[in-house]
């Protein structure tokens, strides 16, 4: 049989797929991630909000019920179904752009730089789609009446009518700090992985579950091994009040070092790690499929 060709639409739609597997698999650990990377620093004598991993989990549990940990996902459901497929599209024509023929393989830096034009691509949406995930995730009012942001658009119209579009997109510089060398790693990681496990006398575009389960997960591993102290940033940038960072992302290193230590930088780490895994198996599962899917049912698209 021929090999497919690259398709931007192909990437694009099965990238979109790819993102929903994602965000399905790994939220209630985003949302465990989100809140103790944001919870105020305890009064002397006090103990913390959330003692750790599990105690948020349980708390949130027992507070809000197993949908607590669902929280915000709406957001993130609408919108990194199109970063993802933004994502993946930003992938294949960073791949196209270094290649003289369509069949020439990349080399690892050739990758590196693809993936990192997809982050450049996605922190156009990701910015203010992550903004209003955090502002929604951090609230812990158990009834909707009580809470400050009764959903995706009412936070986002709200943040709009405080701030303007400035608001909207406030933490870009940190999500391009986060997302560029993140991208970078992910997508190196997982193809050298993909071609590293192929088996001899086998080609690495025959699909493997189990590979592309493996490899997708420790793509999300490796993402998150740059990503976790700009996430940090991020998050407490985006979910300060208006005007307590005014030189933005610098202004929170500072005080995040001074305040709470460098170890801070990691605060999230176990959620973020425990959710890496199986969200992006099912990204790259997702994705895989789909494209085997597109390439079976419009092999010209
Ligand atoms: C921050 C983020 O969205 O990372 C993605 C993986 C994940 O765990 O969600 C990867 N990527 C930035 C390439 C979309």
């Amino acid at each position: 049989m021929s090999k497919p060709k690259p398709s931007a639409i192909k990437d694009f739609v099965a990238g979109g797929v790819g993102g929903v597997c994602c965000v399905v698999a790994g939220h209630p650990l985003d949302t465990v991630k989100v809140r103790l990377q944001t919870m105020p620093k305890p009064a002397a004598g006090q103990p913390p909000m959330f003692k750790g991993t599990f105690d948020c989990l349980m708390k949130t549990v027992t507070k809000e019920g197993f949908f607590g940990l669902y929280k915000g996902m709406a957001a993130p459901v609408t919108g990194v179904a199109p970063i993802f497929a933004i994502c993946f599209l930003g992938f294949g024509i960073g791949k196209r752009l270094q290649q003289k023929h369509e069949d020439e393989v990349l080399t690892y830096p050739q990758l590196f730089k693809a993936g990192m034009l997809a982050g450049v691509f996605t922190t156009v949406i990701m910015a203010p789609g992550e903004r209003i995930k955090c502002l929604l995730q951090i609230q812990q009012e158990a009834s909707v009446a009580d809470r400050k942001y009764k959903g995706p658009i009412d936070c986002a119209k709200k943040i709009y009518k405080e701030g303007g579009i400035r608001s909207v997109y406030r933490g870009t510089a940190a999500t391009l700090l986060r997302d560029v060398p993140a991208s970078g790693m992910y997508f190196t990681s997982y193809e050298w992985l993909q071609r590293v496990l192929t088996p001899k006398g086998h080609d690495r575009s025959e699909m493997s579950i189990s590979r592309t389960i493996f490899a997708g997960g420790m793509a999300g591993i490796a993402n998150w091994a740059v990503a976790i102290p700009p996430d940090v940033l991020k998050s407490r940038l985006q979910t300060a009040p208006h005007g307590a960072y005014p030189n933005g992302v610098r202004d929170v290193i500072r005080h995040i070092v001074k305040e709470e230590g460098v170890m801070s930088l990691y605060k999230g780490f176990t959620p973020i790690m425990l959710r890496a895994f199986p969200a992006n198996a099912a990204c790259f599962l997702g994705y895989e499929l789909s494209m085997k899917f597109l390439n079976w049912a419009a092999p010209s698209l």
